[in-house]
C-alpha cells in the first residue's frame, strides 16, 4: 500500500476556502497512492479555537464536498484529517445535537464517505477543546481493501487503551491526525513510537506544520512499522511524506513475536 502524508500548514493569510481548494490539489497530485492522509483541523487550526464556531460545518459540508471530489479524481481512499463538525439536530442519542465535535473523515476512491470519527480524548483540560467541543463515543475500525484501520485523532495517542480496543476490533494500520505543539514534539515522536510497538501496528501519524492559535506546530509526521521502525519522518514545514507499507506484516510480526496473546485481561484489583 502506498500512503501520502500531506503535512501542511494553517497559514495566517489564507481563508479556509483557498486552504480547502490547496488541499484538495494536493491529494489529486497523489494519485498513485492508495491512501493519503490529512492532519488535524486543519480547516480552522487545532489551537485557533476562536476560529472554530465559524469554521464548523457538516459531515455532508463544504468541506467533505471538496474531499469527496479530490479523493474521487484521485482515486484514492483519503482519511481527510479532521473537521470542526456541527452536530446535526438528530443526531447520535449517545452526543449532543448543535455541539461541536473533532470528527475525522474517511473517503473510499468513489469519494463516498464511509466512516466518521469523533475524537474521544479532547485536549486542553478545563480550556480549549475539552469545553469547546463534545467527546466522541464510538471506538472505529475501518475495514477496507487496504487493511483494517483503525482512527484515533492526536490526543489520543496519550491514551493507550484506546488503541488496546482498536487492536481488539482488528486494526493493522493506526492512522493519527493531529496538530500537537512543537513544544512537546519529542512526547509525539516516543508515543508515535509507543502505539506501533505495543500495537504491533503500522502508524500514519499526520501532524500539522506551520503556527496556528499561537501555537507553533511539531510537524514530524511519521510513518512507523509495526516492529516500531520509523519508515518516514518528515521535518517541520509543510511536507508530503510517501511511503509503502504492507499491512500483511501485521500478521506476521504478531505471529513471530506473539506479544498480544500473553496479554492478561481482567487482572485483579491492586492489594493496599
Ligand atoms: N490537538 C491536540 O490534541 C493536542 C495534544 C497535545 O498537545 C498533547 O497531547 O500534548
Amino acid at each position: 500500500m502506498r500512503a501520502s502524508l500531506l503535512q501542511i500548514a494553517v497559514e495566517p493569510d489564507e481563508s479556509v476556502e483557498d486552504r480547502r481548494e490547496r488541499a484538495a490539489a494536493l491529494v489529486r497530485a497523489e494519485s498513485d497512492a492508495d491512501l493519503v492522509v490529512l492532519p488535524e483541523l486543519w480547516t480552522a487550526g487545532a489551537f485557533a479555537y476562536s476560529a472554530w464556531s465559524d469554521a464548523a460545518e457538516p459531515v455532508d459540508g463544504p468541506t467533505a464536498g471538496a474531499m469527496a471530489a479530490a479523493a474521487r479524481d484521485a482515486g484514492v481512499w483519503l482519511h481527510a484529517g479532521s473537521i470542526v463538525e456541527r452536530a446535526p439536530a438528530g443526531s447520535d442519542p449517545l452526543e449532543g445535537e448543535g455541539r461541536l465535535y473533532n470528527t475525522s473523515l474517511l473517503f473510499d476512491p468513489s469519494g463516498t464517505l464511509r466512516h466518521t470519527y469523533r475524537k474521544i480524548h479532547r485536549f486542553g483540560f478545563d480550556t480549549g477543546e475539552a469545553v469547546a467541543m463534545g467527546a466522541g463515543q464510538r471506538i472505529v475500525a475501518a475495514d477496507t481493501p487496504l487493511g483494517t484501520l483503525g482512527l484515533a485523532t492526536c490526543y489520543d495517542l496519550r491514551f493507550p487503551e484506546q488503541f488496546r480496543l482498536l487492536v481488539d476490533a482488528g486494526a493493522e494500520v493506526l492512522v493519527v491526525p493531529a496538530g500537537w505543539p512543537a513544544g512537546r514534539r519529542e512526547h509525539w515522536r516516543l508515543l508515535v513510537r509507543a502505539r506501533a510497538v505495543e500495537c504491533q501496528a503500522y502508524v500514519l501519524a499526520c501532524c500539522d506544520a506551520g503556527e496556528n492559535g499561537g501555537v507553533e506546530q511539531a510537524g514530524h509526521s511519521m510513518v512507523v512499522d509495526p516492529w516500531g521502525e520509523v519508515l518516514a519522518e518528515a521535518g517541520a514545514g509543510e511536507e508530503v511524506l510517501r511511503v509503502e507499507v504492507d499491512p500483511t506484516r501485521v500478521a506476521r510480526v504478531r505471529a513471530d513475536f506473539p506479544v498480544l496473546r500473553d496479554r492478561v485481561l481482567g487482572l485483579p484489583e491492586p492489594r493496599r
